[in-house]
C-alpha cells in the first residue's frame, strides 16, 4: 500500500462519514445525502463488477444476480421472518459466494466458455433467478416483499443517515479490496489473464484459481450491496431487482471511468449519477439513456482506456478547468449543476487531442556490433529432462502427430525441423502443456505431463515462446518479465521480481527498453522479449517456436548469440526453426518431423545429409 493511499483513503472516507455524523451542524441537505447514498450503492456494484470483468477481461452481464440474492436474502429473512438484518447480510454474502463458485467451477474450466460465451452465460443467470423468485411463494411468488426499517443506533440520526453510513462502509471496503487486489500478485495475474490467458498459464499463473477468487470476491461484494439496496428501496420486487439496467449501468460506469484501475468505476459512478440526477431535475429524465449512450460511444472511441486514465495524463489542466467552471456556474446556480459542469469540463479536457505527440525514439543499446556465428561446441549431457513416448495428436481427421518418441537431455540444444505442417508447433504445444496428446505419454523431469495443469508444467521446468510474439500488452517490458519471475519455477515477491527482471533482460540485450511498452518494439525486440520472459520463469528446458521468423540477417545473428547465451546459463533448448544454416550451427542434435512422424533423430551433420531427410525436406527447400 502506498503512503498516499494509506493517508488519502481513510481521510476521504472520514470526510464522507462526517457529512452524515455532523450533518445538522454543517447544514448539509438531506437530499444530497440521499444522492451520495445512491452513488455509494453504485460504487459498490461497479467495483464488484470491475474486480472480475475489468481486471480479468471476463465480461459479465450477471450483476443483477448478486444484487437479487442480496436483496432477497434481506427481504425474505428480515422483511418476512424478522431475522436480524445484520445476519441477513452474512447470508447474502454466503449465498452469492456459493453461486459464484458454481458458475466459476463450470465456466472457468472450459476454454470454450471464454469471451462472449461467458458473457451470455452470466446474462442467463439473473433470468433464471428471477423466474425462481417469481414462481416460488416462499421467496416472492410475484407479490413483492416490504422491508421495514431495522433498529439502528439512535446517535446516528435519521434512517437516511444510517443507510448512508452503511453504504459508505460497504463501498469503502469494496474499493479497498479492489485496490489491494490490483496492487498484489492477484491483480497482476488477472491483468495477464486479460492480455493473454494461455501465455499467463504457461508461465506458471494458476489462472483458474485467480479467476475463481475474483468471481467470488465480486459476487460477495455485489450480494452485500444488494442486501443494503433492499433497505434503500423498502419494497423488493422481481421486476425492480433483476432488471437489465443493473448490469448495463455497472458496465457503463466502469468502462466510462476506466476498468483497469481500482478508481475508474468511482469516477464513472460520480459522472453518471450526477448526470442522471441533473437531467431528471431539469425534466429531461427520458433523455438519460440517450445521453449516457452517446457519452459511452464517444469515450470508447476517443479514450478506450477510460476517463480516469486520461485524467491522469493531464491532472493539473483538468483540475484547474474543472475548478474554474465549478466556480462560475456555482455563483448564480445550483451546486450540483456546477459540479456536473466541472466534471464535464474535465472530461472534455481529458479527451481533447491537444497536439499529436511524436513518440520519443527508443533508447539505443549500450554496445552493438556484428556477431560471428560459430558451430555449437560439444557439451556434456546430463539427466533426461523431457521424454516423449509414442505421442499422437489428432485434430478431428487431421493426424498432426503420429507415434513420435524422442528425448531432451540436460545440456542439449535440440533442433526440431520439418516441412510446413509436419507437426512441430503441435509438439511444442504438447510439451508446454497447452495441448493434450491424443495418445502416448510425456515425462517432464520425472513428472507425468498428463497429471499436470499447464501452470504446473512451468513449475516442472518447461517454458516456451510463441511463433507470433504474445506479450502482455498492458505491461512494460520489465513487468512482462517480472510476471514470469513472480509465478515461475522459483516464485518471488512482486518487488523482488521487478528488481530481478533486469537479469533476463540483460541476457537478451533488452535492458535499455525495460520501461517501454511492447507495442513500441519491433519484431526482433518482441521475439527477444518472448525469450527473456520465458527465461525469467527459470526453466530447465526452453522451447523456442520459430523465434527467428521474419528477422533480417543481422537480427538473426544477434538472436543466435542470445540463444547461445541462454544455453550457456544452463538451460537446455528445443528450437523449432526453418533456417537450417542456423539450426546446423546451434543444435547439438536434430529431430526431423515429416507429416507428423519422426523421420530422423541424431547428430546434425548426419541427419542433414540423410537421403530421406534431403528428399522430404531439403529437396523442396533447395528448389525454393
Ligand atoms: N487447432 C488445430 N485444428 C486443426 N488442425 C490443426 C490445428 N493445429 C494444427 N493443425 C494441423 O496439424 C498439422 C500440423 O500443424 P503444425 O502447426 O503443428 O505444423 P508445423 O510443423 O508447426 O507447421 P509450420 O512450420 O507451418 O508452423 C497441420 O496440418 C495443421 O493444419
Amino acid at each position: 500500500m502506498t503512503r498516499r493511499f494509506a493517508i488519502g483513503f481513510p481521510l476521504v472516507v472520514a470526510v464522507l462519514a462526517c457529512l452524515s455524523l455532523y450533518r445538522v451542524t454543517l447544514g448539509f441537505p438531506l437530499f444530497y445525502l440521499a444522492l451520495l447514498t445512491l452513488m455509494l450503492f453504485w460504487v459498490t456494484q461497479a467495483t464488484s463488477w470491475n474486480i472480475l470483468s475489468g481486471y480479468s477481461g471476463y465480461f459479465s452481464f450477471g450483476q443483477a444476480a448478486y444484487v437479487g440474492i442480496g436483496a432477497y436474502s434481506t427481504a425474505v429473512l428480515f422483511g418476512r421472518h424478522g431475522v436480524s438484518f445484520y445476519l441477513t447480510i452474512l447470508v447474502a454474502a454466503g449465498l452469492s459466494a456459493v453461486l459464484a463458485l458454481a458458475i466459476g467451477a463450470i465456466a472457468f474450466r472450459l476454454r470454450s466458455l471464454r469471451g462472449e460465451i461467458f458473457a451470455l452465460l452470466t446474462l442467463a443467470v439473473p433470468f433464471i433467478l428471477a423466474a425462481l423468485a417469481r414462481i416460488n411463494s416462499s421467496i416472492d411468488g410475484g407479490q413483492g416483499i416490504i422491508v421495514a426499517v431495522p433498529p439502528f443506533p439512535e446517535g446516528l440520526g435519521l434512517f437516511q443517515d444510517f443507510l448512508y453510513l452503511l453504504n459508505l462502509l460497504v463501498a469503502a471496503l469494496a474499493v479497498l479490496v479492489a485496490y489491494l487486489m490490483q496492487k498484489s500478485r492477484f491483480g497482476w495475474a488477472l491483468s495477464a489473464v486479460r492480455d493473454a490467458e494461455d501465455v499467463a498459464e504457461g508461465l506458471g499463473v494458476p489462472t483458474f484459481r485467480y479467476k475463481l477468487l475474483a468471481l467470488v470476491a465480486s459476487a460477495v461484494i455485489g450480494g452485500v450491496g444488494g442486501s443494503l439496496f433492499a433497505l434503500q428501496i423498502g419494497f423488493v420486487a422481481v421486476d425492480s431487482i433483476f432488471h437489465l439496467t443493473v448490469p448495463l449501468f455497472v458496465i457503463v460506469m466502469s468502462v466510462l471511468g476506466g476498468r483497469t484501475h481500482w478508481l475508474g468505476p468511482v469516477v464513472g459512478v460520480v459522472l453518471v449519477v450526477l448526470l442522471q440526477d441533473r437531467l431528471t431535475a431539469s425534466g429531461l429524465g427520458e433523455w438519460q439513456l440517450i445521453v449516457l449512450g452517446a457519452m459511452l460511444v464517444l469515450l470508447v472511441v476517443l479514450a478506450p482506456e477510460g476517463l480516469y486514465a486520461r485524467l491522469r495524463t493531464r491532472p493539473l489542466v483538468a483540475l484547474v478547468t474543472a475548478a474554474v467552471v465549478v466556480a462560475v456556474v456555482w455563483l448564480p446556480g445550483e451546486p450540483l449543476d456546477a459540479m456536473l459542469a466541472g466534471l464535464l469540463a474535465a472530461t472534455v479536457v481529458a479527451l481533447v487531442p491537444w497536439r499529436r505527440a511524436v513518440p520519443p525514439p527508443l533508447p539505443e543499446p549500450a554496445s552493438r556490433g556484428p556477431v560471428e556465428i560459430t558451430p555449437a561446441a560439444p557439451v556434456a549431457l546430463g539427466e533426461v529432462l523431457i521424454e516423449c513416448r509414442n505421442v499422437a495428436r489428432y485434430f478431428g481427421g487431421v493426424r498432426a502427430l503420429e507415434d513420435v518418441s524422442f528425448t531432451v537431455r540436460e545440456g542439449e540444444i535440440v533442433g526440431l525441423v520439418g516441412p510446413n505442417g509436419s507437426g512441430k508447433t503441435t509438439l511444442v504445444s504438447i510439451l508446454s502443456g497447452n495441448l493434450r496428446p491424443t495418445r502416448g505419454s510425456v515425462q517432464i523431469a520425472g513428472n507425468d505431463l498428463a497429471k499436470l495443469p499447464p501452470h504446473r508444467v512451468a513449475h516442472a521446468g518447461v517454458a516456451r515462446t510463441y511463433q507470433i510474439p504474445r506479450p502482455f500488452t498492458s505491461m512494460t517490458v520489465r513487468d512482462n518479465v517480472a510476471m514470469a519471475i513472480m509465478f515461475g519455477r522459483s516464485p518471488r515477491s512482486l518487488a523482488t521480481a521487478r528488481r530481478d527482471a533486469a537479469e533476463p533482460l540483460d541476457v537478451v540485450g533488452l535492458g535499455h527498453l525495460a520501461g517501454a511498452y511492447p507495442d513500441k518494439l519491433n519484431l526482433h525486440q518482441r521475439q527477444l522479449l518472448e525469450i527473456a520472459r520465458a527465461l525469467a520463469a527459470d526453466p530447465k528446458v526452453l522451447l523456442l517456436d520459430e523465434a527467428l521468423a521474419g528477422l533480417n540477417p543481422a537480427e538473426i545473428d544477434n538472436a543466435v548469440e542470445v540463444i547461445r547465451r541462454v544455453h550457456r546459463s544452463g538451460v537446455s533448448i528445443v528450437i523449432v526453426e526453418h533456417l537450417l544454416r542456423v539450426v546446423n550451427q546451434l543444435a547439438t542434435r536434430i529431430v526431423v518431423l515429416d507429416r507428423g512422424t519422426r523421420l530422423a533423430d541424431g547428430d546434425p551433420r548426419e541427419v542433414l545429409t540423410d537421403p530421406a531427410v534431403v528428399r522430404a525436406y531439403l529437396g523442396k527447400r533447395a528448389h525454393a
